[in-house]
């Protein structure tokens, strides 16, 4: 097990090259928020956007059309009804499906949509309702990317891999993502106090950081989106994820330091300082 230092995030996070375009850090498409549950993507995205993705897409229930422009005005709004998703899922780099999506006929034919039309150049993360439609059909894996990032907390974890909390054994949860992922694409962020990012080849990363100031609803959202903006900018591995995990909770604790509650949407506002400090170093 190797636990995540600054050494890893400093080998991730390079400084940009002075003719960099925004092509070049990855088209990302966020597809979540049902009516209840539209803060979650526009959790997400904010963190994408903060992240560095180079082009943000979301695709979402109309009714969060408004509040996601006048919140993160660099996104681009897709209505998840229309049928022009399909190309729009077909020309980004990174898919994250799940926050806030729900678990109706939808959500699932969105799902459904994912699966069919990824191809083995293109990375898809799961997190939220998504794994929770999973955990109910596990053909609805997106199998054919190229790496595919599930995201669970424990619940959800339960709910897909069958094991129960707590998970003890680290050999339960490779022999699940082995059997999710027979040609090994698949990587487990395990989330917790602890959390654990599992790949299919026998690596574990843990990360030191975090805490309980954290335990605030958008905290998972928020993660997701850092994942996606990662993964656009610098090559889907698994040292971007564990990255990603760290500078989460690294942000997470220096809110900490003078806030009893770290909310999500300001932990979102220090990742690109942070970034910045690791791109430097
Ligand atoms: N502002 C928003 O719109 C938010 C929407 N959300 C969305 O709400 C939907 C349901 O997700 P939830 O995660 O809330 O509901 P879940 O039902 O998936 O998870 C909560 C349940 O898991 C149990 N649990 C056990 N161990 C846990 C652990 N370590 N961490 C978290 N839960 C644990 C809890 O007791 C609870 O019963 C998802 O689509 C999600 O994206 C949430 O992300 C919260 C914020
Ligand atoms: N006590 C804690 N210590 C460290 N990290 C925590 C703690 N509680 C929550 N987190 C982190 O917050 C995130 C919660 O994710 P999740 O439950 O999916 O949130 P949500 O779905 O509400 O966005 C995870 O990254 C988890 O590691
Ligand atoms: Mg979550």
């Amino acid at each position: 097990m190797i636990e995540i230092s600054d050494k890893v995030v400093k080998s991730i996070i390079v400084e940009r090259p002075s003719d960099s375009y925004k092509g070049m850090f990855g088209r990302v498409l966020l597809i979540g928020g049902s009516l209840n549950f539209g803060g979650a993507i526009i959790m997400a995205t904010e963190a994408a956007v903060n992240s560095g993705a180079g082009l943000t897409s979301v695709a979402t229930n109309i009714n969060n059309l408004s509040s996601l422009h006048s919140r993160i005005p660099e996104a681009m709004f897709i209505d998840w009804q229309e049928s022009n998703l399909v190309k729009v899922i077909k020309n980004s780099n990174i898919i994250a499906i799940g926050p806030g999506l729900g678990l109706d006929e939808h959500a699932q034919s969105l799902l459904q949509l994912v699966k069919r039309t990824v191809k083995n150049t293109q990375t898809v993360i799961l997190d939220a309702s998504a794994l929770d439609l999973l955990a109910q059909d596990h053909t609805l894996m997106p199998t054919n990317a190229e790496t595919i990032i599930m995201t669970p907390h424990q619940k959800e974890w339960e709910r897909v891999s069958q094991i129960k909390i707590p998970f003890q054994e680290d050999k339960d949860n490779f022999s699940v993502l082995k059997s999710l992922f027979p040609d090994n694409n698949g990587i487990l962020v395990l989330k917790s106090n602890h959390t654990k990012i599992y790949d299919c080849f026998g690596n574990i990363y843990q990360n030191p950081l975090g805490n309980p100031g954290m335990a605030t609803g958008g905290m998972g959202d928020t993660l997701t989106g850092i994942l996606a903006g990662f993964c656009g900018q610098f090559s889907a591995k698994i040292e971007t994820i564990a990255s990603a995990v760290y500078l989460h909770s690294l942000a997470g604790d220096e809110l900490y330091k003078e806030h009893y509650v770290v909310l999500p949407t300001q932990l979102s506002a220090k990742i690109p300082q942070l970034m910045k400090k690791f791109s430097l170093e």
